[in-house]
Order: structure tokens, then sequence, then C-alpha cells
């Protein structure tokens, strides 16, 4: 488990990260999210002891990162889209790290088959595309089996077959128990596979909550009705005070009413439907609008009170 209590992080007058206190559960893939400097990285840096905290503490099943007996064994982090010296080919950089963790030369060679990396386990890193890199990034986390990942945007210049084995690996990871940690300024691409969302901007904690509440809180439910009465339709419909959208020629979009009710004030009105179907409001919308003001300032924010 990842606990973070009121962990503080100023830059001067930017409070990269202002008194967040989370946990991060295991057994399961918690998304962090917010938009471009909202301070998930720094965050993360202060979990893994690369950033000292102003003020607060980070701990790692209990204790901070620099006092665990076995780093990689307990937690496998990539932080940034670089991981390697350009001179080394994956199988030295990872040969070295394994050693340096008395982790054995097979795992190694574990890691660039499960990563894809195997073809090119010999050719040097300095060569790689950015997806290639993240690769090799995320396999330097997996070497030492730890029961903790935490990955800053590892979605990043990875193809669609990359993502894919990204997302069941995280899956697979935190079904057999292990915690994952996952960052993103993007909502579509950790919605799929993350169970619990932390949301921040501008340091401070959002919201924290299961995927499927944030769906059900944040979105909204929008029903089409489809019907060659559309103007009888849309009258009936406007009169209970709800928002109608005309949705191509015999079709409208109704927010604030369930699929029953439509269903019932057409029927008692003996206007006949051709469809009626709910569909929530994408989760993503959601997001902008939780995140927006944190977005209106992306400068740095006034001083802290
Ligand atoms: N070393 C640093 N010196 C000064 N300011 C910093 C430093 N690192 C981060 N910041 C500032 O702290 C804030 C949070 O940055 P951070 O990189 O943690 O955000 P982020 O959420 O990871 O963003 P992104 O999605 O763009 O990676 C930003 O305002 C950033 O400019």
């Amino acid at each position: 488990m990842i606990k973070l209590e009121a962990l503080t992080k100023d830059y001067g007058n930017t409070h990269a990260v202002n008194e967040l206190s989370v946990e991060i559960q295991p057994g399961r893939v918690t998304g962090f999210l917010g938009p471009n400097g909202a301070g998930k990285s720094t965050t993360m840096r202060m979990i893994l002891g690369l950033d000292a905290p102003t003020s607060g503490q980070a701990l790692v099943n209990g204790q901070r990162y620099g006092q665990l007996a076995y780093p990689m064994h307990t937690v496998g982090a990539h932080i940034s889209g670089t991981a390697g010296h350009p001179g080394h080919t994956p199988r030295t950089f990872l040969q070295a790290l394994a050693q340096s963790n008395r982790i054995s030369r097979n795992r190694v060679d574990q890691v660039l088959e499960e990563s894809g990396l195997a073809t090119v386990a010999s050719k040097r890193i300095g060569g790689f595309s950015l997806g290639m890199r993240q690769r090799l990034g995320i396999s330097a986390a997996l070497l030492g089996d730890p029961q903790i990942l935490i990955l800053d945007e590892p979605m990043n210049g990875l193809d669609a077959q990359g993502i894919a084995w990204i997302r069941q690996m995280m899956r697979t990871r935190a079904e057999n128990g292990g915690t994952v940690f996952v960052s993103s300024h993007l909502m579509s691409e950790v919605q799929q596979v993350a169970d619990q969302l932390i949301l921040i901007g501008r340091g401070q904690l959002i919201a924290n909550a299961a995927t499927e509440q944030l769906i059900t809180e944040f979105t909204q439910q929008v029903v089409t009705v489809r019907s060659p009465q559309v103007q009888a339709l849309a009258d009936l419909l406007g009169q209970q005070g709800v928002q109608v959208q005309p949705a191509g020629a015999q079709a409208v979009r109704v927010t604030g009413l369930a699929v029953e009710e439509i269903g019932a004030l057409a029927f008692a009105q003996h206007i006949e439907l051709h469809e009626l179907s709910a569909a929530r409001g994408s989760l993503e919308s959601a997001y902008n609008q939780l995140t927006r003001e944190s977005m209106e300032f992306t400068a740095p924010s006034p001083a802290r009170s």
C-alpha cells in the first residue's frame, strides 16, 4: 500500500503538490489523473524519494522509500520517457540493474520477452523510438517482480499493441494482489483499466473514488428517442422542463428523464416510438469539468493562506 499524508511540495510560489492525503490500495489499478502541471510526476517522485517533500510524507508499506531494504523488489517504477544510457542495449542495461539489485539473469530474459523487446535486446538504446524506450523503462520496473508498480504516463508514445500489453499487465498484477498506481493526463487512457481514480488539479485532491462511482456521479444519462411524431414528442418532453435537443430528422436527445418515464409519457399521449435508448455521457467531459478550474490556472498559483 502507498500512503500519502498531507504531502506537499512547493517550488518557490508554485504549490506543485498541496496537502495531498490518499491511500493507494493493493488489488486494484489506481489511475492518477490531472491536467498538465497538476503535480502527478512530483507526487510520484516524492513517493520514490527522488524529491524531498516540503512537508508531509509518502509511505510505501509503512516506510519511506529510502528505508526499504530491497526497493526494486518492493516498488517498480517508471517515471520518465528515458531509460538507460544510449550506448547500452536493453540486455546490458537490464543486466547491470539486475546485478546491482541481486536479481537473477533469468529474470532479464523474462522481462525482455514480456515487454516485446527480445528481438531488439542487443540493439543500442540510442536509436530507440519513444515507445521502445517506454517498453524498456517498464521492463526495468518489472525486473524485481515488485508488489507495487508506479508508472508515470506509461502509454506515451506506445502503439495500440503496446497499450493493450500494458493494460493487460497492469490488470494481471492488480488481480494477483499487487498495487498499481498509474498516471495520465488523459481520462480515456486509464478509464478502461482503473478500478479507482484519483483526480488532482493544481496539486490538490479533486476526487478519489471508484471508477464506476465517478461515472455514475459525474455523468448524466442521455436518452435518444425516435418517433414519426417527433414534434409532438419534443413538445411533450419540453413541458417536463428537461433538456431536449434535435438528433436528426425524426429523433431527439433527452437529458433529465429516464427511459421508463419517457416511454410512459409517450404511451399516455399515443405517440408512436421507433427507438428509446439510453447512453451515459462521457467521463472525459465530466473530468474536463472537474479539472477546468485547475487548467485555467496553470500559471503560478497565489500563495497559500
Ligand atoms: N524542478 C522543478 N522546479 C520548479 N517547478 C517545478 C519543478 N518540477 C515541477 N515543477 C512545477 O510543479 C508543477 C507540477 O508539475 P508536475 O510535473 O508534477 O505535473 P504533472 O501533473 O506531472 O504534469 P504533466 O502531465 O505535464 O507531466 C508544475 O507547475 C511544474 O511547473
